[in-house]
């Protein structure tokens, strides 16, 4: 159950789940545009704290320059003290946990609400990912079919250009999805055991996108849903 703090706040937490490319980052921002649930995502935090240079930023840097994921303590020494700071907000966490000590270190920290995993074919992930072009400096998403950037190769809020990932290339991918299979297969057990885990299988995000709507709508009061968007923006 979300815990309730006031008349008026009713705190919301939840993770999404899925491997690369299967819309994580498209369906957070549905989610936090329409339920007002701020936007966590561990891949811009990694982003901040490098571009700062704070020590776990500088640490993380050396591994993510390697293509390695970043070891647990140092995400966990990320990402636990933000959400610990955020006692009056809802979140939607994208990105984080990745790994089950990454999962034992958030449960230890806070009771979830709800879990979204995304189930999408290996076939339409590549598809998606051979088109992603993304704004490096904010992790801005773009897609040259599906969600096209006003100027081609150009970021629409900073006209910077666009930039296509190594790792999105079919060759990584397939190492990357088996790896993202293997790692967080006992993180969704674990989620799935707390019967928290709903699992959205399709190829298309604007097919997903009315039933994650709908589970929302069902478990956060429209009223709280009012307020929390109002303070997010
Ligand atoms: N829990 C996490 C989250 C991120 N990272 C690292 C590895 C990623 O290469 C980098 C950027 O993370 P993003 O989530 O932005 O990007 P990805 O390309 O890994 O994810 P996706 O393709 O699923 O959007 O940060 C990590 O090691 N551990
Ligand atoms: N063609 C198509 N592209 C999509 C769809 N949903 C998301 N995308 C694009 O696919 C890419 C991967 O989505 P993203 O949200 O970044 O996934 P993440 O890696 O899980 O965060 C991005 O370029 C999105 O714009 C969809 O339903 N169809």
């Amino acid at each position: 159950m979300a815990q309730k703090l006031d008349d008026t706040k009713l705190l919301f937490r939840a993770v999404i789940m899925g491997p690369p490319g299967s819309g994580k980052g498209t369906i957070s921002e549905r989610i936090a545009r329409g339920f007002g649930l701020q936007h966590l995502s561990s891949g811009d935090f990694l982003r901040e704290n490098i571009a700062s240079n704070t020590e776990a930023g500088v640490l993380a840097k050396t591994y993510i320059e390697k293509g390695l994921l970043v070891p647990d303590h140092v995400m966990t020494r990320l990402l636990l003290p933000r959400l610990e700071e955020m006692t009056c907000h809802s979140w939607l966490l994208d990105g984080f946990p990745r790994t089950l000590a990454q999962a034992e270190a958030l449960n230890s920290s806070c009771e979830l609400d709800l879990v979204i995993s995304l189930n999408i074919p290996l076939e339409t992930l590549k598809e998606r990912l051979s088109h992603r072009w993304i704004h490096q400096a904010s992790g801005r998403v773009y897609n040259m079919c599906f969600n096209p950037p006003r100027v081609q190769g150009v970021d629409d809020i900073t006209g910077e250009p666009l930039i296509q990932q190594d790792d999105d290339k079919p060759e990584a991918l397939v190492a990357r999805l088996r790896h993202y299979k293997d790692v967080a297969k006992p993180v969704i057990d674990v989620y799935k055991a707390k019967g928290i885990l709903h699992t959205f299988s399709d190829t298309d995000t604007d097919r997903i996108w009315p039933y994650i709507s709908s589970l929302l709508s069902a478990k956060i009061p429209t009223d709280i849903a009012d307020a929390q968007r109002a303070s997010t923006h």
